[in-house]
């Protein structure tokens, strides 16, 4: 079957021509606009300029709101600006570029129907974490050592799906080995997995993670303290590479729903509650030691310190014992959240694709 992004190229970061500050057009009316069409991730506008920004936290929003939206005539009515026509289209921009935080590729260029296949993958799957389902292609992962035995290659092929994604990866240019190893996590919404660094001399450069189904939040925190959490939509690939791959700790916090900030400049926050995500990590087996420039994260240059297993989940602050007890847990912190900023609910399907077939 031809993989249909030979054909399609969709974006979440969308181009707003004439919608810019420098044609009077305020953030508001931009938000106004956009935000019935789904989760707005960000809206960017700067001083003077003729257009704006605007990144969706998932590509389907995007798509439908280039459909209604372009040649859409703002009016004047009480607003500064006359009437305005504006244009909106798709744009390739890396919103973390400058920047050391992992790179994140806006990527909608999978079908439907070619993500479907990917998620029969793991049906027949049994449970066999604690905390999530996994599954791995071209080499085993070994939980116990956080390690691969690059003598032992799986028997079973690289599936042609696989393949096809790893050619595209390689494409984008951002990624140097050649991916050879795939790990498969499906979590249900309340699943995550522990802060960790993926070890050092289990693979390569750059890891590569292909969210499908559920949006969920990523927590990614740097030794100095500094945290950062990215919403990651579905059918979006990030790429780990340098500094947030051999330094920066990843991870999902257990829970049902995250607390996601709205586009809209104010403190706006919007709770999503999780559905099922499967996700496909691509990593390169390395099979020699690594000489990063990171010898504190490196188990080649130093003895490290057990690292949290990837499984079973080992608590960072607060644990809960049961499913009652983490209930009581996330009401607490969402509650915290709802004190400080009023809290719109959206819950995002679990399978977007499902909904609005592309090709
Ligand atoms: O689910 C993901 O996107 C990340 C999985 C991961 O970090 C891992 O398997 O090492
Ligand atoms: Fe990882």
């Amino acid at each position: 079957m031809k993989p249909s992004w030979a054909e399609t190229a969709l974006y979440l970061n969308l181009l707003v021509a004439n919608g810019g500050l420098g044609n009077s057009v305020s953030r508001e009316e931009i938000v106004n606009l956009f935000r019935p069409f789904g989760l707005l991730e960000s809206v960017t506008m700067e001083e003077q300029m003729p257009h704006c920004f605007v990144t969706f936290s998932d590509v389907e929003f995007a798509t439908n709101a280039v459909k209604a939206l372009n040649g859409h005539q703002l009016s004047t009515g009480s607003t500064a600006h006359q009437n305005v026509t504006l244009y909106v289209s798709y744009v390739d921009k890396d919103p973390t570029q400058g920047t050391k935080l992992p790179k994140w590729i806006m990527w909608g260029i999978y079908s439907v129907a070619y993500f479907q296949q990917f998620i029969e993958v793991m049906k027949n799957v049994p449970r066999n974490l604690k905390h999530r389902k996994v599954k791995h292609f071209g080499y085993d992962f070994n939980y116990d050592t956080n390690n691969v035995d690059i003598n032992r290659p799986l028997e079973e092929p690289m599936p042609t799906l696989l393949r096809d994604v790893i050619d595209r990866i390689m494409q984008t240019g951002h990624v140097t080995y050649r991916p050879d190893q795939v790990t498969v996590n499906q979590y249900l919404p309340g699943q995550g997995i522990p802060p960790h660094v993926d070890t050092h001399s289990a693979f390569e450069d750059s890891i590569v993670s292909l969210s499908l189904g559920s949006m969920v939040s990523m927590e990614f925190s740097h030794p100095d303290g500094t945290q950062h959490s990215k919403v990651l939509p579905p059918r979006s690939l990030l790429v780990m590479t340098g500094e947030s791959r051999y330094l920066w700790n990843h991870g999902i916090t257990p829970r049902k729903h995250d607390v996601v900030a709205e586009a809209g400049g104010d403190d706006g926050m919007t709770l999503a509650t999780r559905g099922i995500r499967t996700s496909f990590t691509f990593r390169a087996v390395r099979g020699r030691p690594c000489q990063c420039a990171f010898p504190s994260k490196c188990d080649s240059q130093t003895d490290m310190p057990a690292q949290p297993k990837a499984e079973p989940s080992k608590p960072e602050v607060q644990k809960p014992n049961s499913e009652a007890e983490a209930m009581e847990l996330e009401e607490r912190q969402v509650h915290r959240f709802t004190m400080r900023s009023p809290l719109t609910s959206v819950t995002l399907a679990t399978n977007p694709g499902l909904m609005y077939p592309i090709s």
